[in-house]
């Protein structure tokens, strides 16, 4: 891995695409366990966790439907604050097991969108997996149930995530310089 110009901005090798498989591999190993017997609606949120959802649910072998929403809160490196709810719910998940699937959690705004979205809905359960979380910024009063990466703070891209749209493709993570 080498390092990624993207507009007018560096970013170094964070985390290679081995370390990330081996993550979701965990991660999936966990899942399979705690949701045995059960059926798991997935709700992945579009854009950025696309890869990370795709492989992930590679290596699910319980039963599981699946339900994207498509929210979206940073220009460039940060937050707006607000959420933008661009895609929503398609059906019910009344008296459902949901588990919400995260690229990344950092403020934490995006999940408490969400989860006040999912708890209109009445599940039997709601949890979140997410493959990187940014624990020194992360602020809410929701649970992350399984993560794959704690991070420091630093703008990543790669695997799903972007910077101001490009940088998505790759199948490593990258971090900025400043
Ligand atoms: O915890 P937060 O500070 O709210 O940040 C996390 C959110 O930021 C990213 O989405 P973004 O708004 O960049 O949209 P994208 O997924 O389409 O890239 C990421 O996919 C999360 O949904
Ligand atoms: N691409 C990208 N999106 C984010 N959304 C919240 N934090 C980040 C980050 O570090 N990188």
């Amino acid at each position: 891995m080498s390092t990624l110009r993207i507009y007018n901005k560096e970013f170094e090798p964070f985390l290679s695409r081995t370390e990330i498989a081996q993550a979701i591999h965990e991660l999936a190993s966990k899942i399979n366990t705690d949701f045995a017997g059960k059926e798991l609606v997935i709700v992945g949120v579009l854009d950025g966790a696309f890869m990370f959802l795709s492989d992930l649910m590679k290596e699910l072998t319980i039963n599981v439907t699946l339900e994207m929403v498509k929210l979206k809160s940073y220009e460039g490196e940060s937050t707006t604050g607000h959420v933008r709810r661009l895609l929503g719910l398609s059906r019910s998940l009344r008296g459902r097991h949901v588990m919400i699937v995260e690229d990344i959690i950092d403020t934490g705004i995006t999940l408490g969108h969400l989860m006040e979205l999912l708890e209109a809905e009445k599940p039997a359960s709601v949890t979140v997996t997410t493959l990187l979380l940014k624990e020194e910024v992360f602020k809410s009063k929701y649970a992350i149930d399984h993560f794959g990466f704690s991070i420091p703070n630093k703008f990543v891209v790669g695997y799903g995530m972007d910077y101001d749209g490009l940088g998505r493709q790759y199948p490593d993570i990258y971090a900025a310089i400043h």
